[in-house]
């Protein structure tokens, strides 16, 4: 059997975006795996697939798959590309959706020129809903923000916010991105027992208070060339310690993005760039 599919990306994040919208896609974690692999499959970070709403009152529901075939609850690059798609696809002739995700609700914003805002939810800073399990130790207070001890192996410590957009968000402060552990502390982040779900893991270099430069380890994904909810986790962390004031510019390694939160119990918005890279047809 073949599935189309459309090639897509924010920011350098890329995406194999499927339309179920009329009939339900369904396959096993390790076939979502094979198709995202880079070298025996299409390749990208992640799998969206778009469906019907469970609810007639909204206009979507989206799924979320992790190139390690992990389903996930958000994703902020793929929400502003899921807009981009479903307009480009006619699915829609709306410019403002209201979109089912696992842990609830999003609205998607497309202006006349196209760029897209996602409304990404209200982030929730209560470390054991991360979930984070913070039994035993003490944090540091910055400003509004716990800096947590985590414990790295080898002696070694790493002074963690966390925060959920939905999906969980570790976030580092790093003197400089470039030269920062991504590729190993990364990993061991992600794992640690601490994070029942497993976590993103953004690091974070703070250049004036309006811009940030940022690289995330993505759970389920390695370290990816952007990361939405990792722009909002570590925006809101930076916010929440008196680093940066909202909006905030986000320079990561696949573009630029932006991200805007007015403070504790408001939506973050995101807004960046997406594109539409090919088509194509798979056989699954
Ligand atoms: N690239 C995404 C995040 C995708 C999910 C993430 N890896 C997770 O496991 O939570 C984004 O743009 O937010």
């Amino acid at each position: 059997m073949k599935l189309r599919f459309t090639k897509m990306h924010g920011a350098g994040n890329d995406f194999i975006v499927i339309d179920a919208t009329r009939e339900p896609v369904e396959l096993p974690p390790e076939r979502w795996q094979a198709l995202a692999d880079r070298h025996y499959g299409i390749g990208a970070d992640q799998i969206l697939i778009v469906g019907k709403p469970n609810d007639p009152a909204n206009d979507f529901s989206y799924r979320i798959v992790n190139s390690d075939g992990s389903e996930v609850e958000h994703c902020g690059n793929g929400a502003r590309a899921f807009m981009h798609f479903v307009t480009a696809k006619g699915l829609t002739t709306k410019r403002r959706v209201s979109v089912e995700i696992m842990p609830g609700l999003i609205t998607l914003e497309m202006d006349a020129a196209g760029a897209v805002t996602a409304g990404m939810g209200v982030p929730v800073l209560d470390a054991a809903r991360v979930p984070f399990d913070a039994a035993g130790l003490v944090s540091r207070r910055e400003g509004e923000l716990d800096r947590w001890p985590l414990d790295l192996g080898a002696g070694r410590t790493a002074e963690i916010g966390v925060v959920s957009m939905g999906n969980p968000h570790a976030v580092l402060r790093v003197d400089d991105v470039d030269t920062a552990p991504v590729t190993t502390d990364g990993p061991v982040v992600e794992n640690h027992p601490r994070f029942p779900r497993r976590t993103n893991v953004g690091f974070v270099q703070v250049v004036d208070e309006h811009h940030i430069r940022l690289r995330v380890w993505e759970r389920g994904a390695g370290e990816t060339l952007a990361c939405g909810t990792g722009a909002c986790g570590a925006v809101v962390a930076a916010i929440l310690a008196g680093w940066v004031k909202s909006p905030v510019r986000i320079a990561a390694r696949g573009g630029e993005l932006s991200v805007a939160w007015a403070g504790p119990g408001s939506v973050a918005y995101l807004g960046g760039p997406t594109a539409i890279v090919f088509e194509g047809e798979v056989e699954i």
